[in-house]
């Protein structure tokens, strides 16, 4: 383990568009969508369009379907295998739906490498009918958070500050968060002087962070494309590892290799220390 907690959003992050419109679009429901829209909070929007989908005869398999042909941004898969080899922690904070992330995630071959997913509940009912719930509950109250920013259903600051508070307890020092959207805001406000916030170029987060840059403690390294996002993350890592271990590496042949991973890969007959 690194120390490295590596915090993921969902929908133009990791996947190329936004799982939601995604789904709508694909089955016929843009009109319905659309209407609907105004009259209610988008999460509600979504809880209804999945029933009238159901009613209209759409199977959880029609969705998986969609979901499945989903497109990814290139290169994160390897970056997310790469990044978890390495022993970061990973998690999602999304305002999508776990329905939604774990059939993509799975498909992709990389739910294993994620610890967490903080998002809206999504789940298949006893009719088939698939049900989207608010990760906080509006109707009762409020999260609370005034960065005028944030979803009523989701304030992704709080769940990040939860992420804080138990990092210390498991010896963890340091979030990377990649985001693009507004929501991906009051995250970066709540990340510290030792964190890094990797915002998609000229995406709303890009804006935000770029208006408010004395709020923001975290060093911030904008990515573009799949590839820059690979190339930043995993320099990231690297970096933080080798600063971690200045005094505990041997340089190998191609690359640098903390003493602790070399000592767990030797017989464990050789005398310690060797
Ligand atoms: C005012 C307003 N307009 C639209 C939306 C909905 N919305 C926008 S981006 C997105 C995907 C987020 O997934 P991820 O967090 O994985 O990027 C969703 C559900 C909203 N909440 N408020
Ligand atoms: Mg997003």
């Amino acid at each position: 383990m690194t120390g490295i907690v590596v915090v993921f959003d969902f929908d133009k992050t990791i996947i190329d568009l936004d799982s939601d419109n995604w789904v709508v679009d694909e089955l016929g429901a843009t009109d319905l969508f659309n209407q609907l829209l105004p009259t209610m909070p988008w999460n509600s929007v979504m809880d209804r369009m999945m029933n009238e989908l159901h009613t209209q005869g759409k199977t959880i398999k029609d969705i998986e379907q969609v979901l499945k042909r989903a497109p990814v941004i290139p290169r994160v898969v390897p970056a997310i295998k790469a990044a978890h080899a390495l022993g970061c922690d990973l998690k999602i904070v999304s305002d999508a739906n776990l329905f939604y992330i774990e059939t993509i995630l799975k498909h992709l071959g990389i739910y294993d490498c994620f610890s967490e997913i903080n998002t809206n509940p999504g789940y298949v009912d006893e009719e088939g009918k698939l049900r989207i719930l608010p990760h906080h509950d509006f109707n009762i109250s409020s999260h609370g958070c005034s960065c005028n920013v944030c979803p009523p259903n989701m304030c992704k600051g709080l769940v990040i500050e939860r992420i804080q508070a138990s990092l210390a307890k498991e010896g963890k020092k340091r979030i990377i968060y990649l985001g693009d959207g507004a929501g991906d805001f009051c995250p970066s406000l709540k990340l510290k002087e030792q964190d890094f916030i990797m915002p998609r170029k000229d995406f709303p987060v890009w804006k935000l962070i770029n208006e408010n840059r004395d709020l923001v403690r975290a060093e911030i390294h904008g990515w573009s494309n799949g590839e820059e996002q690979e190339h930043i993350l995993l320099q990231i890592i690297k970096t933080i590892t080798i600063e971690d271990n200045q005094f505990l590496s041997v340089d190998c042949k191609f690359q640098t290799i903390p003493i602790n991973a070399v000592h767990d890969a030797l017989p464990k007959a050789l005398p310690v220390p060797y």
